[in-house]
């Protein structure tokens, strides 16, 4: 596992700012937004929609410029897209011509590299799809082709995972299924992860902190520490602290929609 030097963050997001130039004028999406995100956590980003979260996302995988400020990896600035950062998003964006072998082979086409076989097979039997590897994406349910995605990811073996809304299509069962998917294959091999959603609940299940945004433009409202034992159970989730966390969250998001400066608060829910 590739982790930065003890003194640097896994990830750190310096006052990042992002403006958008569009036709009716400048839209600021960020504003001088500071996070710092350490080795092996799994941290949720939640807020009002348009808050800039994907935004902030995309600033971390390389794949959009900040217009100020700067995101570190281990220590260095980020400049472009990644190998050591992996992408999920809300969709699959798996190749319709391809069958799942194919498409899991295909980023290291591209980067003509071997996979490592041993290691996707692995990942295939963890979340379930051993066996599948001749079937295209149209013969996969929602939840296979995401897992499929997440196996595509991994396979690459990121040492930062983002996560952009990954399970944001699915209905709820299946959604619960791919949360705990998520937990175990992280506590099989810890990643760092960040994972923006829109259900406060599954912010509470998946992370050690929930950063809540303000709304646009886009800063660190709020952030919370979730220390429950993992793996996290659906008693955990039913007890009256994560009821209590979830509606503080929900309170700041709302919150949040009108009041922008809020100072920076931590809160502990203790592990039972
Ligand atoms: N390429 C772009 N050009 C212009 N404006 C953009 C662009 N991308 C995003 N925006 C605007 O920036 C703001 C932040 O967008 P972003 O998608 O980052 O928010 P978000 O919090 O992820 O939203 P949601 O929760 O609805 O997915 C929004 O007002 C959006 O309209």
């Amino acid at each position: 596992m590739k982790t930065g030097p003890a003194s640097h963050p896994k990830l750190a997001v310096r006052e990042a700012s992002k403006v958008y130039r569009t036709a009716s004028g400048d839209l600021v999406a960020l504003d001088r937004c500071s996070i710092d995100i350490q080795a092996n956590q799994i941290v949720s980003i939640v807020g009002p929609s348009g808050c800039g979260k994907t935004t902030l996302l995309w600033s971390m995988s390389g794949l959009h410029r900040l217009s100020s400020g700067e995101i570190r990896l281990d220590g260095k600035v980020i400049t472009g897209p990644h190998p050591d950062i992996g992408l999920v998003f809300q969709e699959a964006n798996l190749l319709p011509w391809r069958n799942l072998d194919a498409n899991i082979a295909f980023p290291f086409e591209i980067k003509s590299t071997r996979p490592d076989r041993a290691w996707i097979d692995h990942l295939l039997q963890r979340v379930g799809l051993a066996g599948f590897g001749g079937k295209f994406p149209r013969e996969l349910s929602g939840g296979m082709q995401q897992r499929a995605s997440i196996v595509r990811a991994l396979s690459l073996k990121p040492s930062v995972l983002l996560m952009d809304e990954p399970f944001g299509a699915l209905d709820s069962f299946t959604r619960e299924e791919m949360n705990r998917l998520v937990e175990e294959i992280w506590l099989d091999r810890p990643t760092t992860i960040v994972f923006i959603t829109h259900s406060i609940e599954e912010a509470i299940f998946l992370s050690d902190r929930v950063i809540v945004m303000s709304a646009r433009p886009g800063r660190v409202a709020k952030e919370y520490e979730v220390l429950f034992a993992r793996p996290r159970s659906l008693e955990i989730m039913a007890t009256k602290e994560v009821f209590d966390l979830q509606n503080a969250i929900k309170l700041d998001i709302v919150g949040g929609r009108t009041s922008q400066k809020q100072a920076p608060l931590r809160s502990a829910v203790a592990g039972s």
